[in-house]
């Protein structure tokens, strides 16, 4: 059966925040793919978190609108967007340090939980076999990415790289149609970061969802998006191909100028 549904997943009409006097994004438009992975890359302080924060409720836009799925979201918080379908990762690593590897997988999993509070409470049979599979599930996701291992070592003795993975991980478990990773490979040696690109391009194979990954570095991007879109000071100045974008002498101003 052919897929024939063009409805993008994340779509955004001139989206845009001022604080206090400053437009930190303006006039954002994008339009993103089931299953496509665009990076957002830019210089420093052009905007890149900004968006992220519009895109998952942390910041209301002062202009423009969002749609997920077709449907628009409108004044809504940040537990709501995850529910709908957005899941980040943050730029500092942001995990429950002092549970298991396999603990932070589970939590995020029971957000998504059928049974109640008071089935939680008394623990009936509906419990345990969500819990069971939940488990499961859990121990699934993190093959994924390698580290069944280490399931039940404690998040914060992970080395680094490891951290960023489950943070990765500890996202798709909440069922997203579109995952937002910020600077995944930051501050990872390049071995690490090269095993992160590969996990990226897996995911989004493996679970068929679109990533939007902002990064810095466009060497980075370059070798994994299908599309790239560029901002700095707030508007995207170059949307394109990797290709495409590296030969636009905007971005590359952009970025000498940095
Ligand atoms: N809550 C806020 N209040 C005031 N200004 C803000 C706020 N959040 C972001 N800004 C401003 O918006 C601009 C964009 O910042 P942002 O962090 O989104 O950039 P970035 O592209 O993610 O940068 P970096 O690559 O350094 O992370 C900056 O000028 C920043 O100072």
């Amino acid at each position: 059966m052919s897929n024939i549904d063009t409805t993008p997943v994340l779509k955004t009409e001139h989206l845009g925040i001022t604080f206090g006097g400053l437009k930190a994004v303006e006039d954002f438009n994008i339009s993103i793919a089931p299953n496509e992975l665009v990076g957002l890359i830019g210089p420093n302080g052009a905007g890149k978190t900004t968006v992220f924060n519009l895109l998952t409720g942390v910041y209301q836009p002062t202009e423009g609108r969002i749609e997920l799925d077709g449907q628009e979201m409108k004044d809504k918080k940040p537990h709501q967007m995850a529910k709908a379908g957005i899941a980040r990762t943050f730029q500092n690593i942001r995990l429950f340090k002092n549970l298991t590897v396999l603990g932070n997988v589970k939590v995020a999993f029971n957000q998504n939980m059928k049974y109640g509070i008071f089935q939680a409470i008394l623990r009936t049979g509906g419990y345990w076999r969500e819990e069971e599979e939940i488990d499961q599930k859990a121990r699934e996701l993190l093959s994924v990415f390698n580290m069944q291992d280490a399931a039940d070592k404690i998040a914060c003795n992970l080395p680094y790289g490891q951290q960023r993975k489950l943070e990765i991980a500890r996202a798709l478990a909440t069922n997203p149609k579109i995952l937002l990773l910020d600077e995944p490979a930051a501050g990872m040696n390049p071995t690490e970061t090269a095993e992160l690109m590969e996990a990226i391009r897996i995911i989004r194979d493996k679970f068929n969802i679109a990533i939007l990954l902002i990064e810095h570095d466009m060497s980075l991007v370059m070798s994994i998006c299908e599309r790239i879109v560029v901002i700095d000071y707030g508007m995207i100045i170059a949307k394109g191909t990797p290709k495409e974008v590296a030969n636009n002498p905007k971005v590359i101003g952009a970025y000498l100028g940095e």
